[in-house]
């Protein structure tokens, strides 16, 4: 007997099945009529990389056609027709088309960058939509660097896009970077970016490095003028399990949009030579509290492995292995500021201690009931920074002979604290514990709990 029932079922799921199907092809047309678009607009990817070190002629004159439409960042007074003319000059490398290096891109292309290169590996998925804003949803399955070249020329034609779809490591990053003007780093992994801060450094390129989690994000320009690089701020890198990334952590698409257009930002005033770039600093974005800080990094480690008069380093490594290395605390990779704003526990227990001064712990009062040190005072760094300690210690903080010395557990939240505090009160001569309480315990006081 026919079990009509179980043959209806049957004819309705194969009717989806094929609808899905001609969608799926319709998506997969689409993608090969823009990728054939754009590959007859623009270069080959591949037969481009080739010609890599053929450098442009320069362009001596802005167009009728770049003057409307640049028209309003022309008439900006540092900027006008010569930063317009240097933008149309410069080539930009973006490694990475996620959520930083899509809206970086688009910033870019839209303001008048002349030249760009997009490096990515990896193809589109539908999880990236959510921030990787150059990409769609019929592009899903396209690599990355076609994707983002597809939508970029829509937004501006004139700008020359090189593709590489490919990984960027030790074997080609040097050939792939030596043309370009300034590189960003839009990756998101630890051994990428010592791969390019090394790069950079050897080929005298400023890198301007996004990074951006959950609802956080960071920002700082390496080898730019004097300023520091990569490695001067984090010589070893942090053990791999203390590394997230997004597919772990999770990250708001407009913290990325936010992160990527600054990046963007940076990367126009290096080519121009505006304003103050982010170099020495780092900027700190809080979007939860939407809150921006700007901490001032250390200079250039004189010991520096690979920027140092006599670096160690003189040819690009093997970035994999060398990242399964941990940091020591001989050599702290949160030791971000410099060497005279901070204090050696050893030092402090030596000279300080005994003599007049105020001890704050920034820890969180959870964790000050924990343990704490003798005579030490608790204003959590939430404190500090909606400025409500300056109630409880306004006497203090206005006389300037009394020494202010911040402790954390590690070391981290104290630097943030104390370069708030700096921003208030510039002249008073305020200290952090290098290592916090852990350092106390390693090298001063080995009974003081650890936890
Ligand atoms: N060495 C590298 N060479 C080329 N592309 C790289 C390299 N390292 C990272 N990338 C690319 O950088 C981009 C970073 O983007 P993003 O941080 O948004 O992560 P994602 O890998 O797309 O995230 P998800 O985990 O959600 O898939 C990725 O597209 C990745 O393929």
């Amino acid at each position: 007997m026919i079990d009509s029932e179980a043959l209806e079922s049957e004819r309705v799921k194969l009717k989806r099945d094929i609808a899905d199907l001609r969608a799926n092809l319709n998506r997969k047309e689409q993608c090969l009529r823009e990728l054939e678009a754009a590959i007859a607009a623009g270069e080959d990817s591949d037969e481009a990389e080739e010609s890599s070190n053929d450098m442009p002629t320069p362009q001596t004159k802005l167009t009728n056609d770049d003057i409307a439409r640049y028209s309003r960042q022309l008439i900006l007074q540092d900027f006008g027709v010569q930063g317009q003319l240097k933008l149309k000059n410069s080539s930009v490398l973006i490694v990475g088309m996620g959520g930083l290096g899509c809206p970086a891109a688009q910033y870019l292309v839209a303001a008048g960058c002349g030249h760009l290169g997009l490096i990515d590996y990896d193809e589109v998925e539908r999880s990236n939509l959510h921030r990787q804003i150059l990409h769609s949803e019929h592009r899903c399955g396209m690599s990355k660097a076609e994707s983002a070249r597809i939508a970029l020329l829509e937004l501006n034609s004139h700008c020359q896009i090189r593709c590489h779809s490919r990984l960027i490591n030790s074997m080609n990053a040097m050939h792939i970077i030596r043309p370009y003007d300034v590189v960003l780093d839009c990756s998101d992994n630890v051994a990428t970016r010592y791969l390019l801060n090394d790069a950079c450094v050897m080929l005298r390129k400023p890198l301007v490095s996004g990074s951006a989690l959950k609802m956080d994000g960071q920002l700082t320009v390496y080898g730019y003028g004097q300023g520091p690089c990569y490695r001067c701020i984090y010589p070893v890198p942090p053990p791999p399990e203390a590394v997230t990334n997004c597919g772990d952590g999770g990250v708001l698409g407009a913290v990325t949009g936010i992160i990527g257009a600054m990046q963007a930002l940076e990367a126009i005033k290096v080519i121009i030579g505006l304003g103050d770039v982010m170099s020495g600093r780092l900027l700190i974005f809080d979007g939860s509290s939407f809150m921006f800080r700007n901490i001032r990094i250390r200079t250039k480690r004189p010991n520096c492995h690979v920027c140092s008069a006599q670096p160690l380093i003189t040819e690009l490594i093997d970035y994999e292995m060398f990242c399964g290395m941990h940091a020591t605390d001989k050599d702290n990779p949160l030791d971000l500021l410099e060497p005279d704003q901070r204090l050696e526990v050893k030092e402090y227990h030596q000279k300080l201690q005994s003599q007049p001064h105020l001890l704050l712990d920034v820890r969180p009062p959870a964790e000050f009931e924990i343990c704490q040190l003798p005579r030490s005072i608790n204003v959590p760094l939430s404190e500090i920074l909606d400025d409500s300690y300056l109630k409880r210690f306004a006497k203090q903080l206005e006389d300037k002979e009394l020494p202010i010395v911040l402790l954390c557990r590690r070391g981290n939240d104290s630097q943030i604290a104390v370069q708030h505090i700096k921003n208030r009160f510039p002249a008073h001569s305020i200290r952090d514990l290098v290592g916090g309480l852990h350092a106390w315990t390693g090298s001063v006081d080995a009974t003081f709990p650890i936890y």
